[in-house]
């Protein structure tokens, strides 16, 4: 089965996270879910230069890294990935939308609201028992 390593940025402002929905997509267990923007790691890429990128591409916003959040291992029907979650923050909330159907800035108690991808499941539940 293929394998991805990919990295999800979690970026916080004022207290809220910053949550995508992806739209369309060949696999209905990815489809409409939410998500943590982020993507697949390029070869030659550190984990940091392809949560900037993916974040520059999907938001065309620039973001600082805090932190290592949670790593997930998640074996979907059709391939695995390794999930590498980071804590961050961001200047501005002006940011386009350029592959995502809408977005949402979720206070934690709120994040279980949402339909995630099954992988981000682990990572929503332990935003929602950290307490900074
Ligand atoms: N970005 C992101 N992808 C996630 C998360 N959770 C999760 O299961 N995934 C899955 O991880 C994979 C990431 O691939 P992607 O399609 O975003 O990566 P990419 O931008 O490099 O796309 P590409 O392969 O079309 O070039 C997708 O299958 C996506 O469904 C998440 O929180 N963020």
């Amino acid at each position: 089965m293929k394998q991805f390593k990919v990295v999800a940025a979690i970026i916080a402002h004022e207290n809220k996270v910053l949550c995508l929905q992806r739209g369309k997509n060949k696999y209905d267990y990815i489809a409409n879910k939410y998500e943590f923007p982020g993507g697949k790691i390029e070869s030659g890429e550190t984990v940091e230069e392809a949560l900037k990128r993916e974040i520059l591409e999907e938001l065309q916003l620039d973001i600082t890294i805090q932190k290592p959040f949670l790593i997930v291992n998640h074996n979907y029907p059709d391939f695995s990935i390794t999930l590498h979650s980071y804590l961050c923050t961001t200047n501005t909330t002006n940011f386009t939308l350029t592959e995502h159907v809408d977005f949402k800035w979720l206070n934690k108690e709120e994040l279980a609201q949402l339909d995630w991808a099954a992988a981000d499941i682990p990572i929503v539940k332990s935003l929602m028992q950290t307490n900074d």
